[in-house]
């Protein structure tokens, strides 16, 4: 972890030397720019899905409830059952699940179906397969041991156990798990608001029009890391008016997200308006293929992190930067990037110093049973075909300049739904 310097020495740096910093430092600086919310809020257990909880949740019921038989069978006195078999009982009664267990006599046997409630007295269900069922009385052939098909109150969480801890992702297991302890709602953070803006007067209706790639995107993206979004539009190419834009509309978010306008040119006017706003860059320009420039800065409270125009290096840098910003902001662990290892085939040659990010299809395995990956694309940050159609994306180190078909590269795939057990 890097030691920060002091506010608005990365933005000064990188704009005096020209120098690039790299992924990780801008990682930090973004990270450390956060603060996290604290204000909590209520939802219903069936809206809880993604949400973080707010406080550790401890159990109020034992589970199960209360003994009851985890088979269609007999519940029985085991001690009922003397010397060699086969025992034949009376069959006193029927307890079903939902009905009140009877009392069990002694030397008779009860008919229980699964979940019911089995009687104080008996030690044992044994199973319908395992009996002879003569209607009013049972033939039993087997002598259960004690205990046998009984599930017992309390055995899988006793009253005050720690179902869920705070900072947990709520997810369909957790949903699970709370509604059979008899929760209806959950205390939850209140998620970050996140109002995402476009600019670039090509959005906004004209001869050489083109359609808005990022607004959808990053709306998405920031909804599905747990973010409260709010579309703000397409802003034009003029300076005046994104300083008006940011004096006016900051205040009530966490995040304004921007894309487009963060580069160096003529027209990229997003920094010089944060600058006019009021507003304080604290790092921009990173090392970073696509995403280079990316800026992190803030307008008092609300972070303002401006994502490049070019919808590839939008999306990496959402994925590097605004997605761990998101889980500060919600008090939870940023997730890692999972790097695993895959055989290229295809050879490769590139300036060194910028980290790339490059989409990839598998097209099989090595004998080694690693991936085999056809790079997508020609490298173009502006190009989301080979993203979308990708299986995962390689990870060139910034110092590569060269590799060849059969090389090992750093990969990082994508999470399978149509085959995993993803966790939603
Ligand atoms: N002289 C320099 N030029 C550029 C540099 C540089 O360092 N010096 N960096 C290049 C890199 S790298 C990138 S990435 C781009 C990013 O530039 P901006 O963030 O300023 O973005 P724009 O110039 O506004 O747009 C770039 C490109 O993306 C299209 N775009 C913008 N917004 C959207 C959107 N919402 N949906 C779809 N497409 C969008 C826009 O039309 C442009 O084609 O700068 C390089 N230049
Ligand atoms: O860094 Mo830019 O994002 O390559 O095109």
């Amino acid at each position: 972890m890097n030691v920060l310097p002091e506010k608005g020495h990365w933005a000064e740096l990188t704009e005096s030397r020209e120098r690039l910093i790299t992924v990780e430092e801008a990682i930090d600086v973004a990270v450390a720019m956060v603060q996290p919310l604290t204000e909590t809020e209520e939802v219903a257990l069936a809206r809880a899905r993604g949400r973080v909880l707010a406080r550790d949740l401890h159990a109020v019921n034992a589970m199960p409830f209360f003994d009851n038989s985890a088979m269609d069978g007999f519940a029985l006195m085991v001690g009922d059952l003397p010397g060699q078999g086969p025992w034949c009982l009376p069959v006193a009664g029927t307890v079903a699940a939902g009905g009140l267990a009877p009392v069990l006599e002694p030397g008779t046997a009860l008919r229980i179906f699964t979940g019911a409630p089995v009687p104080a007295a008996s030690d044992a269900v044994i199973v319908q397969e395992a009996c002879e069922d003569r209607g009013d009385s049972v033939l039993v052939t087997m002598r259960p041991a004690s205990g046998d098909n009984i599930r017992r109150r309390g055995e899988d969480v006793a009253v005050g156990d720690l179902l869920a801890a705070a900072g947990t992702i709520i997810d369909a297991r957790h949903i699970g798990v709370l509604a059979g302890n008899g929760f209806g709602s959950l205390p939850v953070m209140r998620r970050p608001r996140i109002g995402i803006l476009s600019t670039g007067d090509e959005l906004a209706g004209g001869a050489a029009n083109i359609h808005d790639v990022n607004r959808p995107m990053l709306l998405a993206l920031c909804e599905g890391a747990g973010a409260e979004v709010i579309d703000l539009g397409i802003c034009p190419d003029d300076r005046a008016r994104m300083t008006e834009f940011l004096t006016a509309e900051a205040g009530p978010f966490d995040m304004i997200l921007t894309s487009g306008a963060a580069s160096m040119g003529g027209r990229d006017f997003m920094r010089p308006a944060l600058l006019a706003a009021g507003g304080a860059v604290e790092a921009c320009r990173v090392a970073l293929k696509p995403g280079k420039p990316v800026f992190f800065g803030r307008m008092t409270r609300t972070l303002v992190t401006g994502l490049p125009g070019n919808p590839f290096a939008a999306y990496v840098g959402f994925q590097l930067f605004v997605k761990r910003q998101i889980s500060a902001m919600l008090g939870v662990r940023s997730p890692e990037d999972r790097i695993e290892t895959a055989e290229a085939d295809f050879g490769w040659t590139r300036k060194s110093g910028r980290r790339e990010y490059v989409p990839a299809k598998e097209i099989g395995r090595n004998a080694d049973g690693l991936p085999v990956l056809q790079r997508l694309g020609h490298g173009s940050s502006a190009a989301l075909v080979p993203l979308a159609s990708a299986d995962g994306i390689i990870v060139l180190d910034a110092s590569a300049t060269h590799g060849a078909r059969g090389d090992l590269v750093e990969w990082m795939p994508f999470y399978r739904t149509d085959v995993s057990w993803r966790i939603t």
